[in-house]
């Protein structure tokens, strides 16, 4: 009898999400920020995962993600890193890691890709950040853009606010553009209107990964604590829970802390003996 062989998988590069956007292949993706999760959404299919800066809010407990820094990634994404096997690991470039100089950008992504682990990084803006792009791009790194609603700038932008719609329709598109003229192998739309979302997909070449960005996008992202229920509070129009994890994690702690309190946990079955003494 043959012995099961081990299945090497071909991982998912930057080729990949080209060839997807090319057959009409919708591409997947999810945040992960420790090994469990990782492995998970890597054995499930999703194509990439990205070790967001969301951490300042779903790890971290920070109300947005202006805090966060590159050395606090940076171990987040080496467990996600080492739990993969098919997905693409990329990292966001926090903020004030890359906005000082095209030389600061390219120091803060080498940093993500030696000591995080990282396949890829991801930063914020358009036109403004296209110089840096190029560099990281120009040093070896693969790079994907992030136009639309920027969560870095939410204090420049007034909040967490639709993006492109009416005239900003223009700059919108031209922020897309410098991105995929830059070097970027994808980008993301985040929170603008479905109909430009599906134009500026239709001009780009490289592929879009959308979050409320409707269905005209050439992937998706969701942030993992919202797509499996595990957030609270007013979570963003465009989230879909696809799981109640906060329900399920609330009623398991409640159970235990129930089996504690009367004795029944722990039993016998989860009691060491000690053979020369029982
Ligand atoms: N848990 C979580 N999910 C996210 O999607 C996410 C984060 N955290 N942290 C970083 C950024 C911040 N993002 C956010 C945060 C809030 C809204 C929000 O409140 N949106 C409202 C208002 C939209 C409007 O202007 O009409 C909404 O109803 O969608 C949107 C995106 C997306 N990112
Ligand atoms: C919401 C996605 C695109 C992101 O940038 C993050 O999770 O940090
Ligand atoms: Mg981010």
């Amino acid at each position: 009898m043959s012995e099961a062989v081990p299945q090497q998988v071909k991982r998912v590069r930057t080729r990949f999400f080209g060839t997807a956007k090319q057959q009409g292949t919708r591409i997947t993706a999810l945040t992960s920020y420790d090994a469990l999760t990782a492995q998970i959404f890597d054995e499930a299919g999703i194509d990439f995962l990205l070790v967001g800066d969301s951490a300042g809010n779903v790890v971290f407990g920070h109300g947005t993600t202006v805090p966060v820094t590159l050395d606090e990634l940076l171990p987040l994404s080496r467990a996600v890193a080492g739990a993969v096997r098919r997905a693409m690991v990329v990292a966001d470039l926090p903020f004030g890691s890359y906005e000082v100089s095209p030389e600061q950008a390219v120091g803060s992504a080498v940093r993500l890709m030696k000591e995080g682990a990282a396949h890829a990084v991801k930063l914020e803006g358009g036109v403004r950040s296209a110089a840096s792009i190029r560099r990281i791009v120009d040093a070896g790194v693969p790079v994907m853009g992030h136009v639309g609603y920027t969560p870095q700038s939410e204090h420049a932008l007034g909040g967490h606010v639709v993006q492109g719609r009416g005239a900003a329709a223009e700059q919108l598109l031209a922020d897309a553009l410098a991105v995929q003229e830059a070097g970027a192998f994808a980008v993301v739309l985040e929170m603008v209107p479905a109909g430009i979302a599906r134009e500026v997909s239709e001009s780009l070449a490289i592929p879009t990964i959308g979050i409320g960005a409707g269905a005209g996008t050439d992937g998706q992202i969701l942030v993992w604590q919202d797509f499996a229920g595990l957030t609270t509070g007013r979570v963003p129009r465009f989230v879909k829970a696809y799981a109640d994890l906060r329900g399920t994690l609330t009623e398991a702690a409640t159970a235990y802390a129930d089996d504690v309190r009367t004795g029944a946990f722990p039993a016998e079955e989860h009691s060491f003996g000690d053979p020369a003494r029982d």
